[in-house]
């Protein structure tokens, strides 16, 4: 039996950082959405009780450090199966990008393994799996549009986003979520972005409102460990784009635009000065 599936990216339209909490992670409230770009996972089952992984990138790890391994290895715990399987990773999303291409990928293996395996789970039960491998996973399991809160698990739906199209921009380096909250420092946040003005814009398809609130706490912080992010968004903003914000813990900076045509002039004037850059369509919602 074969099963495969998509694993889109994630942008953060909206990220907050409440405080840091006793186990060392901090209580986040964020607006997540999906973008139509994605990674591809398929899955051949093994009648031999073993994980077997490959990638088409030489970028992530090709080992029991794939959080798509973890996820499959983390499912046979949890229900005791005794079956195998071969998971292949077409990779487009680019790595260590703030774009949860690695939570995404666990998340697909997660749904995908339900139907190879015929385990009959629920999304919730493959979420609450998923919290145990990174923040970002329960989202991915869901995808759609969301309200996170928590270490990012405690999810609640919105509406998708007005459509528009994405233009992502990421420089060369990666970014490492851990060092970017380690170099926060929560009493020195100047502006808290609103969550809850951001699902308002959900709910009325406002894009004009969604592109004001755009806000990220992390971006200064990543900004001061990389100026290049700044580079990128200033040059975002002036080549035309309606809001501009970096995604998760960086580094690839988003811009909106409505029009495919405005968003392929900034394609092309931002071509040679990072190394991935696209425009993708908003998801918001995948059904
Ligand atoms: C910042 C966000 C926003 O969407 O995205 P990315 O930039 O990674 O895409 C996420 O919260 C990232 O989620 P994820 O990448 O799954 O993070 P995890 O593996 O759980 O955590 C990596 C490290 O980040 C820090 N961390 C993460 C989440 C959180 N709420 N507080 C934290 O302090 C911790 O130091 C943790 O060890
Ligand atoms: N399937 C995977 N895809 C991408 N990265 C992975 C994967 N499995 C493990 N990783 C590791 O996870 C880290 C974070 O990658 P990624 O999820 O792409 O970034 P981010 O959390 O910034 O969105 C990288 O250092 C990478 O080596």
């Amino acid at each position: 039996m074969y099963v495969s599936e998509k694993a889109p990216a994630k942008i953060n339209l909206t990220l907050d950082v409440l405080y840091k909490r006793d186990d060392g992670y901090h209580e986040l409230e964020m607006i997540m959405t999906t973008i139509d770009l994605a990674d591809r996972i398929d899955l051949v089952d093994l009648s031999s009780n073993t994980i077997q992984l490959e990638s088409s990138s030489g970028l992530v790890p090709q080992d029991e450090r794939n959080l798509a391994y973890l996820a499959a290895k983390l499912l046979k715990e949890k229900t005791g199966i005794k079956r195998g399987v071969a998971i292949h990773i077409s990779k487009r999303i680019p790595v260590a990008a703030g774009l949860a291409g690695g939570s995404s990928d666990a998340a697909a293996t997660l749904r995908g393994l339900n139907k190879l395996w015929q385990l009959g789970l629920s999304l919730e039960e493959l979420a609450q799996i998923g919290a145990e491998i990174g923040s970002d996973v329960p989202f991915c399991v869901y995808r759609n549009t969301a309200l996170a809160r928590g270490r990012g698990e405690m999810l609640t739906p919105l509406p998708p986003p007005p459509p528009c199209w994405v233009v992502l921009a990421k420089p060369v380096h990666g970014v490492s979520t851990a060092d970017v909250f380690r170099n926060l420092r929560v009493d020195h946040i100047e502006e808290h972005p609103s969550a809850q003005a951001m699902a308002q814009a959900m709910k009325d398809k406002d894009y004009e409102a969604m592109n004001n609130l755009l806000g990220n706490v992390l971006e200064p912080v990543t900004m001061n460990m990389y100026p290049e992010v700044q580079k990128i968004k200033q040059k975002m903003i002036q080549f035309g784009a309606d809001g501009v914000l970096m995604s998760g813990s960086g580094p690839t900076v988003f811009g909106l635009v409505k029009q495919e045509y405005r968003a392929r002039r900034i394609v092309n004037s931002l071509n040679g000065f990072c190394q991935h850059v696209f425009a993708v369509r908003m998801l918001g919602y995948l059904d």
